[in-house]
């Protein structure tokens, strides 16, 4: 599938996504154009888990462009919120993208637990489609595990990053660097996936 220099859409505005997605990716010669390049707007997420979501955006996005497409939907589970808030991670405060307004809300709900009840884990689901209609989809799935802080710490990354605390990294995921952070990250395991299949359908022809 991915041939030398071919073109593919990355399907997301998210800009932190953006530059991890393009960073992970430098494994294959393909060229990576973002979807705003092309004025594709965002799609309508209205999937109940991460991989029906993955599916909306890359479609809409082959669709409009013409070219194939790969798809992030990720997001923070929390274990005392019974796995919230999960797909609506990037709108759980109400405004889709605040992350401010995100991690005060996730900070005041998490309010008094100690340590040992702030468990979380961030998931990344990867899918590329080879057009709008592809019956194959390719799909990656990862996970890390962490813990949600009291109080932001870091500046790095994006989104819930400086409230997301690695215990092996003696880090939160804003203080550990991108270089560490796209090394380890649920992101960085589903993009291994992801291009490991990718390269399969290649020696496939
Ligand atoms: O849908 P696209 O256009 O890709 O961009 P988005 O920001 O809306 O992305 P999602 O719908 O997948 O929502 C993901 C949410 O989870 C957050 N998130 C995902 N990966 C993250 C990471 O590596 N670090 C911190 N927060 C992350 C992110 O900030 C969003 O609030
Ligand atoms: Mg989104």
């Amino acid at each position: 599938m991915a041939s030398p220099r071919q073109r593919w859409v990355l399907a997301s505005g998210n800009a932190g996504k953006l530059e991890e997605m393009r960073s992970l990716l430098a494994a294959l010669d393909i060229e990576l154009v973002a979807q705003t390049e092309f004025d594709v707007p965002d799609a309508e997420e209205t999937g109940i888990a991460f991989v029906d979501n993955a599916l909306i955006k890359a479609r809409h996005a082959a669709a409009l462009t013409g070219l194939p497409a790969i798809a992030d939907d990720s997001g923070l589970a929390v274990d005392a919120l019974n796995g919230a808030p999960g797909v609506y991670s990037a709108r759980y405060a109400g405004t889709h993208g605040d992350d401010a307004a995100n991690n005060a809300k996730l900070v005041a709900a998490l309010e008094g637990l100690a340590p040992e009840q702030r468990g979380a884990a961030f998931h990344c689901c990867l899918v590329a489609t080879r057009g709008a209609s592809d019956p194959v989809p390719v799909i990656a799935h990862g996970v890390w595990r962490g813990r949600v802080l009291e109080a932001p710490r870091g500046d790095c990354g994006f989104g819930y990053d400086p409230l997301f605390w690695v215990d092996e990294e003696n880090a939160s995921a804003a203080e550990m660097g991108a270089a560490r952070k796209n090394a380890i990250s649920h992101r960085a395991r589903a993009m291994r996936q992801l291009v490991e299949q990718l390269r399969g359908d290649d020696h496939n022809g």
